[in-house]
């Protein structure tokens, strides 16, 4: 029998993930300015994500994620993805909390927002109907993997047509969640 290198590894501690087939984009802060009720003015990187895939972008097939969300505060405001929904409602997805602290806003069809705590070791299933953005509430990096259908596919319009329900803030150390 064959035995072979993994064609990818995954860095736990050092939240990189390295391979001939990995994608990885640096997200700066003027592509998501728009979000935060009081922008900043300067233009650090926000956020990281690392995906890998293999094989046709059919239903069936996976793809593997890294988002690594820095401790990047617009005045009190923490730091956020863009969040999305799925274009295809028939494909969930699982996040993986790998280090920091933060929250996963989830948010149903009809604008109803909820969250889940994340941290070390948290595991998250997201149905394929519910919108899903993380939220870095902690001081240090939040560190998340995920695993979802190669199909699933990123809706933002919906986003920017209907926000999360809850912005959510850092006052005086106390994690504040403001209703839009
Ligand atoms: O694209 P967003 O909503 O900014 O989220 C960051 C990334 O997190 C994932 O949900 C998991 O890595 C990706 O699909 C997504 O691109």
């Amino acid at each position: 029998m064959k035995v072979i290198e993994p064609e990818v590894i995954h860095h736990i501690a050092d939240s990189v993930i390295e391979g001939e087939k990995v994608e990885k984009y640096s997200k700066k802060y003027h592509e998501v300015a728009y979000l935060y009720e009081q922008p900043r003015e300067d233009d650090p990187i926000v956020y990281e994500v690392y995906s890998y895939s293999k094989g046709e972008n059919i239903l069936g097939n996976l793809q593997w994620g890294l988002t690594v969300l820095k401790p990047v505060y617009s005045f009190d405001e923490c730091n956020m993805t863009k969040g999305h929904f799925h274009e295809n409602k028939d494909c969930a997805e699982i996040y993986f909390g790998i280090a920091g602290e933060g929250l996963l806003l989830l948010m149903d069809e009809d604008g109803e927002t909820w969250a889940e705590k994340v941290y070390e070791g948290s595991l998250h299933h997201i149905a394929g109907t519910i919108a899903h953005r993380l939220v870095n509430i902690g001081e240090t990096d939040l560190k998340v993997g995920a695993c979802w259908p190669t199909a699933a596919g990123h809706d933002y319009q919906a986003i920017e047509r209907k926000e999360f329900g809850y912005r959510v803030f850092k006052r005086n150390g106390e994690v504040k969640f403001i209703k839009r």
